[in-house]
């Protein structure tokens, strides 16, 4: 049985819809980012997942239980499974770094001695040593979401739900705190699901990705399947647009989409970690007599693996040999079109 099982969930604010059918599973110890531009039902769709939006259509189970149908009491308790980090941390001020840490704790009615000792267990393993007794005031954005990180930790929960956990933060605190939910997640296996609006964050945190747009699902994959399928949709490609090489502006206003006497095609590649140590630009040369000019990008990192992601001027009279070679080599491949040749 699946840790957590949406099924058919819609839901609509004053007749408009927030989300539309939507269905998934999620195994124990996945990590999963959930991403959609503004307004495309993320936050909905959380709130229904930490079952504090009841959706008028579907149903969702948690370990079985099912979030849509349980009584108050019930509820309570089956909120205590789930964890949630916010963007902006939700810190007590009236209480030190170990007192909001414990909150979860003492609503539970935990003995105290149990909770001291969970308490310092879990500073310990958000790297908070030597703070417990700080005011959140006294502390950095990043040591703030530790806190947070933690107290939505306290209560072991099954689920951790991160809403735009990171959307606060600087880039290099916000790679600390991937990397600190990245060990989360491996040390106790715990099921991370990360709602965010920034590609870049779910590329390097996340190995698989759902994509809502206008309440739909509709994505369900790895990064490598969103580049791929993001060369059809344009609602995953202008996401993707953040994270893939775009073609400067000038090179923009030259583009044609039709070849003409003496212009050259440029071209948008993906080559696996299979490929990438290839001499791709040699190889053209000496085989197809295909000189090529890489226009923008490089070898990147799409959820832990090398992967080249770049677009290529290719010049000459290419041979179609030269693009079934690119085509074998490439996860994706597009033509974006056509410019003279003189530049
Ligand atoms: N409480 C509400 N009352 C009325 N409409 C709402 C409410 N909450 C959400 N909506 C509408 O539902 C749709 C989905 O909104 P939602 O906040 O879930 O999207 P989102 O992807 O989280 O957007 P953002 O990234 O801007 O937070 C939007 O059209 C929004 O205007």
């Amino acid at each position: 049985m699946s840790l957590l099982h949406v099924e058919h969930i819609s839901h609509r604010f004053h007749g408009r819809t927030a989300l539309d059918d939507v269905s998934f599973d999620i195994e124990r110890g996945e990590i999963v980012g959930v991403i959609g531009r503004s307004g495309a039902g993320k936050s909905t769709l959380l709130r229904c997942l930490c079952a504090l939006e009841r959706p008028q259509e579907g149903r969702i189970l948690l370990d079985g239980a099912d979030l849509t149908s349980l009584g108050e009491r019930e509820l309570i308790a089956a909120r205590r499974r789930i964890g949630l980090v916010f963007q902006h941390f939700n810190l007590l001020e009236s209480r030190t770094v170990a007192g909001n840490i414990a909150l979860p704790l003492q609503i539970a009615g935990t003995p105290r001695k149990t909770q001291a000792q969970r308490v310092a267990e879990l500073i310990e393993l958000v790297g908070l040593s030597g703070q417990a007794g700080k005011r959140p005031s006294q502390l950095s954005g990043g040591q703030k979401q530790r806190v947070g990180i933690a107290r939505a930790l306290a209560a072991g929960p099954a689920l951790l739900l991160c809403d735009e956990a990171t959307s606060a933060l600087d880039p290099a605190t916000t790679t600390a705190i991937l990397e600190l939910l990245t060990d989360i997640n491996r040390r106790l296996g715990l099921t991370i699901v990360l709602i965010t609006h920034e590609m870049d964050v779910v590329r390097r945190f996340a190995r698989r990705i759902l994509v809502l747009d206008h309440g739909r699902l509709v994505e369900d994959g790895s990064i490598a399947d969103l580049v791929r399928d993001g060369v059809e949709n344009r609602q995953i490609a202008t996401l993707l647009a953040d994270i893939r090489p775009q073609l400067p502006p000038a090179w923009q206003q030259r583009l044609q989409a039709e070849p003409s006497p003496g212009s050259a095609p440029v071209v948008r590649l993906t080559i696996g970690p299979d490929n990438t140590d290839l001499p791709l630009l040699s190889t053209l040369g000496s085989r197809f007599s295909v000189e090529a000019t890489i226009v923008q990008g490089g070898v990147v990192d799409l959820a832990g693996a090398s992967t080249a992601d770049m677009i290529l001027r290719l010049s000459g009279n290419v041979p179609p040999d030269a693009f079934t070679f690119l085509r074998e080599i490439s996860q994706t491949m597009e033509t974006l079109g056509h410019v003279p040749a003189d530049r």
